[in-house]
């Protein structure tokens, strides 16, 4: 494949604590996306996924290693040039929604779009064009608390990609989801990520789900280790 790289990870390492509660957790992570597959991390609790996906976005630094999206090496760089490539380059997906809770639906996608300097028509125009391909175009002017769970995540994956990112971290997107919402929510991160031509990566503990995806990888004792 010989698709444009969109982030690349080497030898990223990282700890907490420190003498008596020194705790390594990342050990020397190597991990290249390509725009436009679709990658699940899939590892025990505990062995690093999310201190992996917030080194990558750029929330955290690694102690060594260098993180590099779309060719440009980002360790060096001051927290305001970190934040806009944040903003540009990069959509996540949390567990827990995060949405603004009295916005509405609608609002809530086109934030990051304004944020970003869209004219209000565009970006309205952008965020009901995702909200009916999530299938949701009816809820557009609900606010978080009167949508469903898995409502509530598809607004969340609609906003991580409203500003059209090179790249998608999602951490258990679908973790505090029933089985069946989980399935259909994870099915429509994958085809959005897919129809974006964007890369994604995205942690979760549920098999099945990791198994529509291009490829699988887990953390083994702090290295990233290729299942498939
Ligand atoms: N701020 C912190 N201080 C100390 N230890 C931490 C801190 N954050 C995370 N850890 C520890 O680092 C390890 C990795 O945490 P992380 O959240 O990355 O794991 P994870 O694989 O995402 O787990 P889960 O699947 O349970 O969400 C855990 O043992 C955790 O307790």
């Amino acid at each position: 494949m010989n698709a444009r790289v969109a982030l690349q990870l080497s030898g990223v390492e990282r700890h907490y604590g420190e003498g008596d509660t020194f705790l390594p957790i990342l050990k020397g992570v190597d991990l290249t996306l390509r725009s436009g597959e679709t990658v699940a991390l899939v590892a025990p609790s505990g062995t690093g996924k999310s201190t992996l996906l917030h080194i990558a976005g750029l929330l955290e630094h690694p102690d060594e290693g260098d993180v590099v999206v779309n060719g440009v090496a980002c360790n060096g760089l001051s927290d305001d040039q970190r934040t806009a490539i944040r903003r540009n380059e990069i959509g996540f997906v949390y567990q827990f929604h995060h949405l603004l809770p009295e916005f509405s639906a609608l609002e809530n996608i086109m934030m990051p779009q304004l944020i970003a300097g869209l004219p209000k028509a565009e970006a309205a125009k952008r965020a009901e064009a995702l909200l009916d391909y999530m299938r949701i175009g009816h809820r557009a002017a609900h606010r978080p608390g009167e949508l469903s769970g898995g409502e509530q995540q598809r607004v969340a994956i609609a906003r991580a990609v409203a500003n059209a990112p090179l790249i998608l971290l999602a951490d258990e997107p679908t973790g505090n989801l029933d089985p069946e919402t989980a399935g259909y929510v994870f099915e429509a991160l994958e085809a959005l990520a897919r129809q974006s031509g964007l890369a994604a990566l995205i942690a979760t503990h549920n098999h099945e789900l990791a198994a529509l995806m291009d490829r699988c990888v887990t953390i083994e004792d702090g290295k990233i280790v290729e299942l498939r």
